[in-house]
């Protein structure tokens, strides 16, 4: 991490009274919530509820119609951040005509990051043997890993990663798991959105959100306590059930997972 870390207090992410319109209509409303530093946060919710919008406001790319977003002490988006907050969208952004190694270099070079970490990059998304190989030749979960290599291999202190193991195989997602763990054991700040309920023990704390709105923001032994349920997909439920016309939105997730696997 760089040494200008110091520079900021708990927490590395602070969101107050967030609202924001997408094509005329309101997408989030009024959403406040606090990341500390070092922390793997879990991003939940169901399809369209506002996940990738609230992560690109912590990016910086979204525009906002009121309210604040702080990363690291400074405004989303602001130039003192740009090497310090990486982000992974869904979509993998890469160059389809280089090849995998150059796509990581060319990263790599932007953060001035050494030609070494290029292939620890790679490594740590099990891609080494396919770094010679078009990213326009890869499968969609393997140009999602490029994605990912490209962000890692910038060590940020912040890393947004919307839906990072999505089409990834049981084996590749627990391996990734472990490296955003040793991430933040080392002091960066994780925020991951995941459809998957079973992905939201890896997290620290719980951001849960429906319809735009803050729902919850918990660890997930809290999410088990205040419903009374074990699994988190039925923590889940549970906790939208309280909520007028919830248990439709929560279904509607449960399904969409089950279709994910
Ligand atoms: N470019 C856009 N213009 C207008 N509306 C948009 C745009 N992008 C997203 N939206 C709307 O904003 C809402 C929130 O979208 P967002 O992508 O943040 O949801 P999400 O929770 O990330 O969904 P998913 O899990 O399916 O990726 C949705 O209702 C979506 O239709």
């Amino acid at each position: 991490m760089s040494s200008s870390s110091d520079e900021f207090r708990d927490p590395a992410i602070d969101i107050r009274g967030l609202t924001v319109r997408r094509g005329g209509n309101p997408v989030l409303h009024g959403v406040s919530l606090a990341v500390r530093a070092g922390t793997i946060t879990g991003l939940l919710g169901p399809s369209g509820c506002g996940k990738t919008t609230l992560l690109r406001s912590i990016v910086g790319t979204q525009i906002v119609e009121s309210g604040s977003v702080s990363v690291l002490g400074s405004p989303a988006g602001a130039r003192r951040l740009r090497s310090r907050v990486g982000y992974v969208t869904q979509a993998p952004s890469i160059y389809g005509d280089l090849t995998v190694r150059r796509n990581v270099a060319y990263f790599a070079a932007l953060a001035g990051a050494a030609r070494s970490e290029v292939a620890a990059a790679l490594d740590a998304v099990g891609l080494g043997r396919y770094q010679n190989r078009r990213a326009a030749d890869l499968s969609g979960g393997q140009r999602t890993r490029v994605s990912l290599a490209c962000a890692l291999v910038a060590d940020p202190d912040v890393l947004i990663l919307d839906e990072p193991t999505v089409g990834l195989d049981p084996v590749l997602r627990a391996e990734l798991w472990e490296r955003f763990h040793r991430l933040a054991d080392d002091g960066r700040t994780l925020v991951v959105s995941s459809h998957v309920m079973d992905e939201a023990d890896h997290c620290d704390e719980l951001v849960l959100l429906r319809d735009g709105r803050l729902l919850a923001q918990l660890t997930p032994a809290a999410l088990r306590s205040t419903t009374g349920e074990d699994r988190l997909e039925d923590a889940f439920l549970a906790l939208v059930e309280g909520v007028p016309g919830g248990r439709r939105a929560a279904e509607d997730a449960v399904e969409e997972e089950e279709a994910a696997r």
